[in-house]
């Protein structure tokens, strides 16, 4: 399959030679009679550097569908958390038995949410396990961008703009409102997805690091145009104000010929993530991990970071190596896509979800604490594990399936610390 490179990027493709106008966006009469359609993902009047949009050249119209109806196929994904006050536990959650029998649509489960989307603000935090491919159904969200993480299992993603594959190990990344299909080409697939309310993620600014490092931008893939010419019943479900919906389209809306602009679904190998750390001392904070970024109305402090924590050499001398104990305004949730997470010997598992709210006191538990506290300081690679953290400046609020599945025993993690020896 091919990709064009680059995050962001000004780029053109087409499926079928000459779908494309030359010079100019829409000509009085497209080429084969496609219809031209602009998708803003910012507004128009946003300052150069920050507009995104893209011109779709399409088979219909966008506009072309009947009214919308409540869809009732998955009362488990929402927006918002569970209502009333927001205990200020901890919590972790092992990978849980979503039904199976699902498919991307039907088998997502929010666990965590910030804010209301029409805030244009906050982010969720979904599980989804699918073991049927969506046949005839396409789903987009009108709430938010979709950052796609697989655990298990490849996806294959038919978007309006073209096709991604997107293996365990990598992220997809789809604007808000482009609409797509999952297919399963191993049969089944379960992972996570944050769904971004506010501000779409950017490639976070590199400072002293220089002009290169973290995430590269020329390691972001976008699709080449593809398109399916099928007429017939096709199910688009949409999700707007947390609700889903459902319009009878009668034929598919995967129909674009041909785009170009700056806005389209991407993916991304996080295993080419540039990992930058200590070469002396202290445990650097993990923003210096950030993949990509999506900023709040306050400088420097995001809407949401979207963080991992990849294979790396852990060298520093005179530490403790693994992360500190500690309180923060923002909030933590973090999933583990394969391996051992170094703060936690035991209890969060590949397909596991954790909570660290506002100023909730955390950090290693005990038996990696007293691991790391032993252990000899050589050169030592972290290998063969990716966690990942969605850390937000809005506290999140665990749904109502989230409370009942949570586990019972977290704060076990850290009882029982020796106490120091002072007199
Ligand atoms: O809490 C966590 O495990 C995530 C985390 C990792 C780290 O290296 C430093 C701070 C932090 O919040
Ligand atoms: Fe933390």
């Amino acid at each position: 399959m091919n990709y064009l490179s680059g995050f962001g990027s000004h780029v053109e493709t087409e499926a079928v030679d000459g779908a494309l106008p030359v010079g100019r966006n829409n000509p009085q009469r497209p080429a084969f009679g496609l219809y031209a359609e602009q998708f803003s993902a910012s507004a128009f009047t946003m300052p150069r550097h920050e507009n995104r949009r893209s011109w779709l050249y399409r088979m219909r119209p966008t506009a072309d569908h009947p009214p919308y109806a409540p869809y009732d196929g998955n009362a488990l994904l929402t927006a918002t958390g569970a209502p009333g006050p927001l205990a200020p536990n901890r919590l972790r959650w092992d990978p849980p038995e979503l039904p199976a029998g699902k498919d991307f649509v039907d088998g997502l489960v929010t666990m965590l949410a910030t804010r209301d989307p029409a805030d244009l603000e906050g982010v969720a935090f979904h599980l989804y396990r699918a073991d049927r491919p969506m046949e005839k159904r396409i789903f987009f969200s009108a709430d938010g961008e979709l950052l796609i993480l697989p655990q298990e299992g490849r996806l294959h993603l038919f978007t309006e703009m073209g096709r991604l594959d997107v293996d365990p190990g990598m992220m997809a990344l789809i604007p808000r409102g482009i609409r797509f299909r999952v297919d399963l080409p191993e049969g089944s697939s379960r992972g996570y997805v944050a769904e971004n309310y506010g501000a779409p993620f950017r490639l976070p600014d590199l400072g002293p690091i220089g002009a290169n490092g973290l995430a590269n931008p020329r390691d972001f893939e976008m699709p080449v145009a593809a398109y399916e010419n099928v007429d017939g019943d096709h199910e688009l479900v949409q999700k707007q104000g947390g609700a889903l919906w459902t319009a009878t389209l009668d034929h598919s809306p995967l129909d674009v010929v041909a785009w170009h602009g700056n806005v389209a679904p991407c993916r991304y190998d996080l295993s080419r993530f540039n990992t930058m750390g200590t070469v002396s001392f202290d445990h650097p904070d993990p923003s210096i991990f950030t993949v990509l970024t999506s900023p709040s109305d306050t400088p420097g402090r995001a809407n949401a970071d979207f963080v991992i924590f990849p294979p790396r050499w852990m060298v520093a001398e005179d530490t403790f190596r693994p992360p500190w104990f500690h309180r923060n305004v923002m909030s933590e949730a973090m999933g583990l896509i394969k391996g051992e997470y170094d703060a936690k010997a035991e209890g969060f598992r590949p397909g596991g979800v954790s909570l660290h709210n506002i100023m909730s006191g955390h950090g290693p538990d005990v038996d990696s604490w007293r691991k790391a506290s032993e252990a000899a300081l050589k050169p030592e690679k972290l290998d063969g594990t990716l966690a990942f953290m969605v850390e937000t400046c809005w506290p999140y609020r665990p749904t109502d399936y989230a409370c009942e599945h949570a586990q019972s025993d977290y704060d076990a993690a850290w009882a029982d610390f020796p106490k120091a020896r002072i007199k």
